[in-house]
Protein backbone atom coordinates (compact mmCIF):
# COMPACT_ATOMS: atom_id res chain seq x y z
CA UNK A 1 0.00 0.00 0.00
CA UNK A 2 1.46 3.47 -0.75
CA UNK A 3 1.28 5.58 2.28
CA UNK A 4 2.68 9.08 1.40
CA UNK A 5 2.97 9.69 -2.54
CA UNK A 6 4.22 12.91 -3.65
CA UNK A 7 3.40 14.54 -7.29
CA UNK A 8 5.25 17.44 -9.53
CA UNK A 9 5.85 19.28 -6.12
CA UNK A 10 7.66 22.29 -6.25
CA UNK A 11 8.52 24.77 -4.03
CA UNK A 12 9.79 28.13 -5.00
CA UNK A 13 11.78 30.99 -2.52
CA UNK A 14 11.24 33.93 -5.08
CA UNK A 15 13.28 33.46 -8.11
CA UNK A 16 14.88 30.05 -6.71
CA UNK A 17 12.92 26.90 -7.50
CA UNK A 18 14.40 25.21 -4.29
CA UNK A 19 11.71 22.17 -4.98
CA UNK A 20 11.01 21.03 -8.66
CA UNK A 21 7.91 19.29 -9.88
CA UNK A 22 9.08 16.28 -7.32
CA UNK A 23 7.46 13.01 -7.75
CA UNK A 24 8.00 9.93 -5.38
CA UNK A 25 6.20 7.58 -2.89
CA UNK A 26 6.61 5.80 0.01
CA UNK A 27 5.09 2.47 0.43
CA UNK A 28 3.87 0.92 4.02
CA UNK A 29 6.86 -0.59 5.80
CA UNK A 30 9.53 0.94 3.60
CA UNK A 31 12.68 2.60 4.95
CA UNK A 32 13.00 5.31 2.43
CA UNK A 33 16.50 7.49 2.22
CA UNK A 34 16.19 11.17 0.81
CA UNK A 35 19.48 11.93 -0.33
CA UNK A 36 21.14 14.82 -2.50
CA UNK A 37 24.17 16.83 -2.31
CA UNK A 38 23.59 20.45 -0.07
CA UNK A 39 21.25 22.68 -1.21
CA UNK A 40 19.66 20.06 -3.67
CA UNK A 41 16.15 21.23 -1.75
CA UNK A 42 16.21 17.77 0.74
CA UNK A 43 15.08 20.03 3.95
CA UNK A 44 12.69 22.36 1.16
CA UNK A 45 10.74 19.13 0.25
CA UNK A 46 10.65 17.67 4.07
CA UNK A 47 9.59 20.89 5.66
CA UNK A 48 6.39 21.13 2.57
CA UNK A 49 5.52 17.16 3.44
CA UNK A 50 5.76 17.95 6.84
CA UNK A 51 3.70 21.10 6.52
CA UNK A 52 5.86 23.76 7.53
CA UNK A 53 4.66 25.94 4.42
CA UNK A 54 2.50 25.17 1.33
CA UNK A 55 3.93 24.07 -1.76
CA UNK A 56 3.37 26.40 -5.11
CA UNK A 57 2.56 23.71 -7.37
CA UNK A 58 1.86 19.85 -6.80
CA UNK A 59 -0.07 17.61 -4.82
CA UNK A 60 0.62 15.38 -1.64
CA UNK A 61 -1.55 12.38 -0.82
CA UNK A 62 -0.82 10.60 3.23
CA UNK A 63 -3.21 7.61 3.13
CA UNK A 64 -4.88 8.84 -0.43
CA UNK A 65 -5.77 12.03 1.39
CA UNK A 66 -4.45 15.53 0.23
CA UNK A 67 -2.69 16.93 2.95
CA UNK A 68 -0.32 19.84 0.86
CA UNK A 69 -1.08 22.79 2.95
CA UNK A 70 -2.18 21.77 5.76
CA UNK A 71 -0.33 23.01 9.05
CA UNK A 72 1.84 20.80 11.07
CA UNK A 73 -0.33 19.90 13.60
CA UNK A 74 -2.91 18.83 11.45
CA UNK A 75 -0.96 16.89 9.44
CA UNK A 76 0.61 14.92 12.63
CA UNK A 77 -3.16 14.20 13.86
CA UNK A 78 -2.62 12.54 10.13
CA UNK A 79 -0.64 10.08 11.32
CA UNK A 80 2.71 11.47 9.98
CA UNK A 81 5.23 12.86 12.28
CA UNK A 82 8.61 14.57 12.12
CA UNK A 83 12.03 15.30 13.88
CA UNK A 84 13.77 18.47 13.87
CA UNK A 85 17.11 18.52 12.57
CA UNK A 86 18.51 21.01 15.72
CA UNK A 87 17.06 18.90 18.66
CA UNK A 88 13.96 20.98 19.68
CA UNK A 89 14.91 21.07 23.44
CA UNK A 90 13.25 23.34 26.18
CA UNK A 91 15.28 24.63 29.15
CA UNK A 92 12.94 24.11 31.74
CA UNK A 93 11.16 20.79 30.68
CA UNK A 94 12.75 16.88 31.55
CA UNK A 95 12.54 14.15 29.24
CA UNK A 96 9.00 12.92 30.60
CA UNK A 97 7.61 16.28 29.78
CA UNK A 98 9.11 16.83 26.71
CA UNK A 99 8.00 13.18 25.62
CA UNK A 100 4.62 14.49 27.27
CA UNK A 101 4.28 17.72 24.19
CA UNK A 102 3.65 14.41 21.93
CA UNK A 103 1.71 11.91 23.57
CA UNK A 104 -0.99 15.03 24.85
CA UNK A 105 -2.37 14.59 21.11
CA UNK A 106 -3.69 11.20 21.57
CA UNK A 107 -4.45 11.65 25.83
CA UNK A 108 -7.12 14.42 27.23
CA UNK A 109 -5.13 13.57 30.70
CA UNK A 110 -1.97 14.70 31.89
CA UNK A 111 -1.48 11.58 33.91
CA UNK A 112 -2.54 9.26 31.30
CA UNK A 113 -0.34 11.11 28.85
CA UNK A 114 2.99 10.77 31.12
CA UNK A 115 2.46 6.81 31.61
CA UNK A 116 2.37 6.68 28.02
CA UNK A 117 5.25 9.35 27.41
CA UNK A 118 7.27 6.73 30.06
CA UNK A 119 6.74 4.13 27.70
CA UNK A 120 8.08 5.77 24.70
CA UNK A 121 10.82 6.75 26.73
CA UNK A 122 12.02 3.02 27.33
CA UNK A 123 11.13 2.16 24.32
CA UNK A 124 13.91 4.50 22.59
CA UNK A 125 16.70 3.62 25.39
CA UNK A 126 15.62 7.17 28.19
CA UNK A 127 13.61 5.19 30.55
CA UNK A 128 16.59 6.46 33.10
CA UNK A 129 17.03 10.29 32.03
CA UNK A 130 13.14 10.70 32.60
CA UNK A 131 13.73 13.36 35.01
CA UNK A 132 16.58 14.83 33.74
CA UNK A 133 16.31 18.62 32.53
CA UNK A 134 16.63 18.21 27.92
CA UNK A 135 19.60 20.22 28.21
CA UNK A 136 21.05 18.22 30.13
CA UNK A 137 21.29 15.34 27.68
CA UNK A 138 24.25 14.48 25.59
CA UNK A 139 24.19 14.23 21.69
CA UNK A 140 22.53 11.22 21.57
CA UNK A 141 20.27 11.49 23.89
CA UNK A 142 18.81 14.90 22.16
CA UNK A 143 18.55 12.89 19.04
CA UNK A 144 16.61 10.08 20.61
CA UNK A 145 14.35 12.52 22.25
CA UNK A 146 13.12 14.04 18.76
CA UNK A 147 12.94 10.92 17.93
CA UNK A 148 10.69 10.25 21.06
CA UNK A 149 8.85 13.12 20.84
CA UNK A 150 7.49 12.46 17.63
CA UNK A 151 6.71 8.33 18.01
CA UNK A 152 4.46 9.63 21.18
CA UNK A 153 1.76 11.55 18.52
CA UNK A 154 1.28 7.80 16.91
CA UNK A 155 2.41 8.14 13.83
CA UNK A 156 2.45 6.09 10.93
CA UNK A 157 4.73 7.56 9.57
CA UNK A 158 8.64 9.09 10.53
CA UNK A 159 9.59 11.53 8.92
CA UNK A 160 13.48 11.67 10.16
CA UNK A 161 15.59 14.85 9.60
CA UNK A 162 19.54 14.01 10.16
CA UNK A 163 18.88 11.94 13.46
CA UNK A 164 22.36 10.79 12.94
CA UNK A 165 24.63 14.24 12.44
CA UNK A 166 26.79 14.41 15.11
CA UNK A 167 26.90 10.86 16.76
CA UNK A 168 29.70 8.28 16.94
CA UNK A 169 29.62 5.32 15.06
CA UNK A 170 28.31 3.26 18.51
CA UNK A 171 25.59 5.67 18.70
CA UNK A 172 24.94 5.44 14.68
CA UNK A 173 24.42 1.81 15.03
CA UNK A 174 22.20 2.22 17.76
CA UNK A 175 20.05 4.66 16.22
CA UNK A 176 20.04 2.37 12.92
CA UNK A 177 19.48 -0.69 14.94
CA UNK A 178 16.06 1.87 16.81
CA UNK A 179 15.00 3.05 13.11
CA UNK A 180 14.65 -0.80 11.80
CA UNK A 181 12.95 -1.97 14.68
CA UNK A 182 10.42 1.10 14.45
CA UNK A 183 9.78 -0.09 10.92
CA UNK A 184 9.33 -4.10 12.10
CA UNK A 185 6.68 -2.58 14.32
CA UNK A 186 5.23 -0.91 11.51
CA UNK A 187 6.26 2.59 11.44
CA UNK A 188 7.06 4.12 7.68
CA UNK A 189 10.21 5.71 7.77
CA UNK A 190 11.24 8.59 5.24
CA UNK A 191 14.83 10.06 6.02
CA UNK A 192 16.94 13.06 5.04
CA UNK A 193 20.54 11.62 6.04
CA UNK A 194 24.30 12.66 4.65
CA UNK A 195 26.04 9.51 6.39
CA UNK A 196 25.57 7.64 3.11
CA UNK A 197 26.95 4.44 4.47
CA UNK A 198 24.40 4.62 7.37
CA UNK A 199 21.82 5.19 4.40
CA UNK A 200 23.45 1.90 2.43
CA UNK A 201 22.88 -0.21 5.25
CA UNK A 202 19.11 0.44 6.65
CA UNK A 203 17.49 1.57 3.21
CA UNK A 204 15.40 -0.33 1.45
CA UNK A 205 15.15 2.74 -1.52
CA UNK A 206 16.88 5.69 -1.91
CA UNK A 207 16.00 8.72 -3.38
CA UNK A 208 18.42 11.17 -4.95
CA UNK A 209 17.73 15.52 -5.35
CA UNK A 210 20.25 17.71 -6.98
CA UNK A 211 19.31 21.30 -7.51
CA UNK A 212 15.98 20.60 -6.86
CA UNK A 213 14.82 17.75 -8.93
CA UNK A 214 14.29 13.85 -8.44
CA UNK A 215 17.61 12.49 -10.22
CA UNK A 216 17.45 9.15 -9.21
CA UNK A 217 14.65 6.34 -7.07
CA UNK A 218 15.55 2.67 -6.40
CA UNK A 219 17.60 -0.05 -4.35
CA UNK A 220 20.81 1.85 -2.64
CA UNK A 221 23.29 -0.14 -4.73
CA UNK A 222 21.74 0.70 -8.10
CA UNK A 223 21.56 4.05 -7.36
CA UNK A 224 24.94 4.47 -5.82
CA UNK A 225 26.25 3.38 -9.49
CA UNK A 226 23.97 5.71 -11.45
CA UNK A 227 26.59 8.44 -13.03
CA UNK A 228 24.20 11.12 -13.03
CA UNK A 229 24.46 10.39 -8.77
CA UNK A 230 28.36 10.14 -8.69
CA UNK A 231 28.06 13.50 -10.86
CA UNK A 232 25.87 14.82 -8.71
CA UNK A 233 28.01 14.27 -5.50
CA UNK A 234 31.76 14.63 -6.81
CA UNK A 235 31.08 17.03 -10.51
CA UNK A 236 31.93 16.02 -13.94
CA UNK A 237 35.62 14.08 -13.80
CA UNK A 238 34.68 11.14 -11.97
CA UNK A 239 31.37 10.83 -14.44
CA UNK A 240 33.32 11.22 -17.70
CA UNK A 241 36.16 8.80 -16.41
CA UNK A 242 33.28 6.03 -15.78
CA UNK A 243 32.09 7.11 -19.17
CA UNK A 244 35.24 6.71 -20.77
CA UNK A 245 35.83 3.32 -18.73
CA UNK A 246 32.29 2.00 -20.22
CA UNK A 247 33.55 2.95 -23.98
CA UNK A 248 36.56 0.99 -23.42
CA UNK A 249 34.95 -2.27 -21.77
N1 LIG B 1 13.76 29.88 3.63
C1 LIG B 1 14.47 29.97 2.51
N2 LIG B 1 14.55 31.13 1.82
C2 LIG B 1 15.27 31.21 0.67
N3 LIG B 1 15.95 30.19 0.12
C3 LIG B 1 15.92 29.02 0.77
C4 LIG B 1 15.20 28.84 2.00
N4 LIG B 1 15.37 27.54 2.40
C5 LIG B 1 16.16 26.95 1.50
N5 LIG B 1 16.50 27.84 0.52
C6 LIG B 1 17.31 27.54 -0.66
O1 LIG B 1 16.68 26.44 -1.31
C7 LIG B 1 17.67 25.55 -1.82
C8 LIG B 1 17.46 24.17 -1.22
O2 LIG B 1 17.82 24.25 0.14
P1 LIG B 1 17.57 23.04 1.16
O3 LIG B 1 17.98 23.52 2.51
O4 LIG B 1 16.21 22.50 0.98
O5 LIG B 1 18.62 21.98 0.61
P2 LIG B 1 19.21 20.69 1.34
O6 LIG B 1 19.30 19.64 0.28
O7 LIG B 1 18.40 20.36 2.53
O8 LIG B 1 20.66 21.16 1.74
P3 LIG B 1 21.60 20.75 3.01
O9 LIG B 1 22.01 19.33 2.76
O10 LIG B 1 22.74 21.70 2.89
O11 LIG B 1 20.78 20.92 4.26
C9 LIG B 1 19.03 26.16 -1.48
O12 LIG B 1 19.48 26.89 -2.61
C10 LIG B 1 18.72 27.08 -0.32
O13 LIG B 1 19.62 28.15 -0.26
Amino acid sequence: MTLLQVKQLTKRFGGLVAVDKVDFHVEAGEIVGLIGPNGAGKTTLFNVIAGAFGPEEGEVLFEGRSIAGLDSARICQRGLARTFQIPQVFSSMTVRDTIVTGSLLHHRAVADAQVAAEAIARRVGLGARLDVPTPSLTTAEKKRIEVARALATGPRMLLLDEVLAGLNASEVAGMLDLIRQLRDEGTTVLFVEHNMEAVMSVCDRIVVLDLGRKIADGAPLAVMADPGVIRAYLGDAPAAALETEAADA
